[in-house]
């Protein structure tokens, strides 16, 4: 892939950016933990919060990996699933979507131009979060009692009375590492508007602040309405925006913003 030209679009959701490489007749895909790493780079690369590579599927319409800006693999990306579907819905004139994920399969629908995508069901026993020992994963065991929530990536949510306050920094980067998540997790320091609002600022493994999560947002609306804070449908204010929440029976919907921000080609070489 480093000898010939590499296209790319960049995009975001809500300020969450994406690095998206449409791989779809590369079978197989072209993208590398150390490529992701390099493209990643704000000052030697492009610099993203994820990268999005799209493959063919056979059982879907595509299949979507993601890389964090560490050259990591994150199971889900909710901003970018939504981003990813628009875009080729745009391209397509579909107004649904079948995605295969790590996590399984996933639906996007075009509901009067906003797309949502269902990010599946809520992952809440301690094993697959995954916890390094049992307990109650509604109330981890540590300061500021947290709760834990799988999207098919971890999630650590604390409520605090104020997120705009929260160490997000300091205390993201201590609790990513926590030996109770064997896989590290993402960090969410989230506080109550009112039960249909919740304020959120995200600590994201692999990759640190971002301005929004797509998958943060769900589990920190999971964790609040599981502890009778809100409702099942909330406004998530995050830095880079409002996204919304909906956990139906069928699953967890997310929608918000989606941008294109512009399409540009590697240089040959790239990344060798
Ligand atoms: N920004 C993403 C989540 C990235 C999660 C990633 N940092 C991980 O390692 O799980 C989202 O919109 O859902």
């Amino acid at each position: 892939m480093t000898s010939t030209a590499q296209t790319f679009i960049k995009m975001h959701g809500a300020g969450n950016d994406f690095v998206v490489i449409d791989s779809r007749h590369h079978a197989g895909g072209v993208m590398t933990s150390a490529l992701a790493r390099a493209i990643g780079d704000r000052h030697r690369g492009v610099g993203f919060d994820q990268l999005a590579e799209l493959r063919a599927a056979d059982d879907a319409d595509l299949t979507l990996d993601f890389w964090n800006a560490d050259g990591s693999r994150a199971g889900a990306c909710g901003n970018a699933t939504r981003c990813v579907a628009a875009m080729v819905m745009g391209q397509t004139g579909a107004q649904k979507l079948t995605i295969r994920t790590a996590r399984g399969l996933l639906l996007a629908e075009n509901r009067d131009g906003q797309i949502w995508v269902n990010m599946g069901a809520p992952v809440l026993d301690w094993h697959s979060i995954p916890l390094a020992h049992a307990c109650d994963t509604l109330h981890l065991p540590l300061p500021g009692d947290p709760a834990g929530v799988g999207m098919g990536n971890p999630h650590c949510v604390f409520f605090v009375a104020d997120a705009d306050t929260a160490p997000v920094a300091e205390h993201g980067a201590q609790v990513e590492h926590d030996p109770l998540f064997p896989e590290a997790t993402n960090v969410e320091f989230a506080s109550v508007v009112a039960p249909d609002h919740l304020r959120l600022r995200v600590w994201e493994r692999g990759t640190g602040i971002t301005l929004a999560c797509g998958s943060g947002a769900c589990a920190t609306a999971i964790a609040a309405h599981l502890r009778g804070l809100t409702g099942r449908q909330v406004t998530i204010t995050a830095d880079g925006g409002a996204l919304m929440v909906d956990w139906r029976e069928d699953g967890v919907w997310l929608t918000g913003p989606v941008a294109t921000v512009f399409t540009a080609t590697l240089a040959a070489g790239f990344g060798a």
